[in-house]
């Protein structure tokens, strides 16, 4: 138990805009289309990070953005770069990082079906938290975390043999029968599609100037509790992450049955919560943590072929025969 394998990827994050039709109650990464803040990354400055990543040896690329702005403004933002769709541009980074031999995981919110099924081509794995199944007051404002829309969107992911990343939010104001009831969702969205990967238990850390930013996270105890509890109802095949940058107490989350740390990057910061820094491989080494790399597709789905056709030569060249890194 205490020698186990953990898994990580090493990745770069790159945050393609901070606009967002949802407003969630925890987030400190979103901004409204009109503050002085609000950005869409230029296509010059994605491929910089993209590059430099490459450079460092990172293997995934992790796109991560606002759920489908909808505001006049950023379609105006948009179309500066030659683009009409948020998922046409993402598409196009997405064949940026495959050429510099990165492997995109996207993370941009709930997708009609046809883009969804355009981006997996050039995705190894995508993702979405289902967050929750319980209907909060943090998500009063946030029509794409109604929950059934976005288990509607998981299991579009399944039709389209999408590997797939998702998991819950914990201390947003859900209570321990909405956690059993999510983590069973997820079960059950997996025994009907085979596709999720991974599952998430993220704590929420509060964040300064957002209508949570006075709210209690979870206590290490209730985080430790979750993770007991979602590795008993997930099937063994589904792994359990536990961020590692978002608490000081990541040995005790493995030991309670995570046996993954998602991306660690080198090269850039947890746009999400900036204010946690990424401990360093040599830092969790330290810890007497014993590290696999693995790619931002799974060993399983890695030999099932389930993967963008965009993305294959890379997988065939960085897997080894049990889908690891090579
Ligand atoms: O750096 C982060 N990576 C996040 N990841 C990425 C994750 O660390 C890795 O990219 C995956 O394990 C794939 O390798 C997510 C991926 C998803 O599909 C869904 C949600 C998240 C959430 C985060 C996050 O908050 N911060
Ligand atoms: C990318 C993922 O980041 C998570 N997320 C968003 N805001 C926060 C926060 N304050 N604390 C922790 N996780 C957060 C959500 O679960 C989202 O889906
Ligand atoms: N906006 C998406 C979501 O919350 C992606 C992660 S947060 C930037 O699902
Ligand atoms: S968490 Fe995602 S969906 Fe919610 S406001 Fe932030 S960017 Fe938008």
């Amino acid at each position: 138990m205490a020698d186990k394998l953990v898994t990580y990827s090493k990745n770069v994050f790159i945050p393609v805009t901070n606009m967002c039709r949802n407003n969630c109650g925890y987030c400190g990464f979103r901004r409204d289309p009109g503050s002085p803040e609000a950005f869409i990354i230029r296509p010059e400055e994605a491929h910089e990070m993209l590059k430099k990543a490459a450079g460092q040896g990172c293997l995934e690329a992790l796109f991560t953005y606002g759920d489908s702005p909808s505001d006049k403004r950023f379609f105006e933002g948009l179309r500066k770069y030659g683009y009409e769709t948020l998922t046409d541009y993402v598409y196009d980074l997405c064949l940026d990082a495959i050429r510099l031999g990165l492997l995109p995981h996207t993370n941009g919110g709930v997708l009609p079906y046809d883009e969804l099924k355009k981006l997996k081509e050039v995705n190894a794995s995508m993702g979405l938290m289902l967050e929750t199944t319980a209907r909060l007051e943090a998500h009063r404002l946030s029509p794409a975390k109604d929950p059934e829309t976005r288990i509607k969107f998981i299991e579009d992911a399944g039709r389209l043999r999408i590997p797939f990343t998702t998991g819950i939010l914990v201390g947003i104001g859900e209570t321990w029968e909405d956690r059993r009831r999510s983590l069973e969702a997820i079960r059950d969205i997996h025994k009907r599609y085979d596709h999720i990967q991974e599952v998430i238990v993220q704590n929420f850390v509060p964040k300064p100037h957002t209508r949570m930013g006075n709210v209690k996270p979870p206590s290490v105890e209730d985080m430790i509790r979750v993770l007991r509890m979602a590795r008993e109802i997930l099937p063994e095949d589904v792994e359990l992450q536990a961020p590692p940058n978002l608490t000081s107490h990541l040995k005790e989350f493995l030991e309670a049955g995570a046996g993954d740390i998602g991306g660690i990057s080198p090269v850039t910061e947890d746009y999400i919560n900036p204010e946690c820094r990424w401990p360093t491989l040599d830092e969790l080494k330290a810890m007497g943590l014993k590290l696999r790399e693995r790619l931002p597709v799974y060993p399983k789905y890695v030999k099932r072929g389930w993967y963008g056709r965009q993305v294959e030569p890379i997988i065939k060249k960085c897997s080894d025969g049990d889908g690891y890194r090579v």
